[in-house]
């Protein structure tokens, strides 16, 4: 059982980010999918399918930790356990959200296979939780992408217990996870995200 208010709550944080998301080209045709944690065993997560930019509250529903549904009857996000496993890799994850963005896309595929996205120098390195310095070194990990969520979910859980300073992850083709202690923490990272991808897109054009 959860906190119906708490729900409302989270509820709420994911139909404004969609709103967010949407109108920055981030979370196109009805891609994407976020969630916000309710208690330790809850989380709000979408419905699959529904246009992002135009959720209301039948949009949300609540999943335990292992993805499945609690008191609803609609079928959550595809990718629900790429959402659980952060959740129980990540104590103090509050919300996380995952976006289809074309930079997203496009750089993940220019990115070798079995390369990860390194990240160096650059001043907004510090808008993600925990760093303080242009200094250090960000590797964003590129999986694969595929249809078998249960696997990749796997996979990410065990990059990610190995490598838990890191903020997100690129699926190749495909988009962008990333999560924060609260959903603005969250949306300060897609942002920030979005940036990076944008300087090293465009170092690429000019740097071949
Ligand atoms: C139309 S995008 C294909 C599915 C996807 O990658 C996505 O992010 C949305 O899936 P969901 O089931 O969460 O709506
Ligand atoms: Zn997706």
């Amino acid at each position: 059982m959860f906190d119906v208010t708490r729900y409302a709550i989270a509820a709420q944080s994911i139909v404004d980010a969609g709103r967010f998301l949407y109108d920055r080209g981030w979370s196109p045709a009805t891609s994407s999918n976020y969630s916000a944690r309710i208690d330790s065993d809850h989380v709000a997560i979408t419905v699959s399918g529904r246009h992002k930019g135009q959720l209301a509250a039948g949009d949300v529903m609540v999943v335990d930790l292992n993805g499945n549904p609690v008191q609803s009857n609609c079928k959550s996000s595809a990718e629900t356990l790429l959402h659980t496993v952060l959740y129980q890799v990540f104590p103090d994850a509050g919300a996380v959200l995952h976006t289809h963005s074309v930079k997203a896309t496009v750089l993940s595929r220019l990115i070798p296979p079995g390369k990860s996205l390194e990240l160096e120098g650059y001043e907004l390195q510090k808008a993600f939780a925990g760093v303080n310095s242009h200094e250090g070194r960000l590797s964003i990990p590129v999986f694969d992408n595929t249809q078998d969520i249960p696997a990749l979910a796997e996979q990410t859980a065990e990059w990610f217990r190995a490598h838990p300073e890191q903020p997100g992850y690129l699926i190749r083709g495909h988009g962008l996870y990333t999560w924060g202690a609260t959903m603005a923490d969250c949306l300060r990272h897609v942002e920030a995200f979005e940036f990076l991808f944008e300087c090293e897109l465009e170092t690429m054009r000019v740097r071949p």
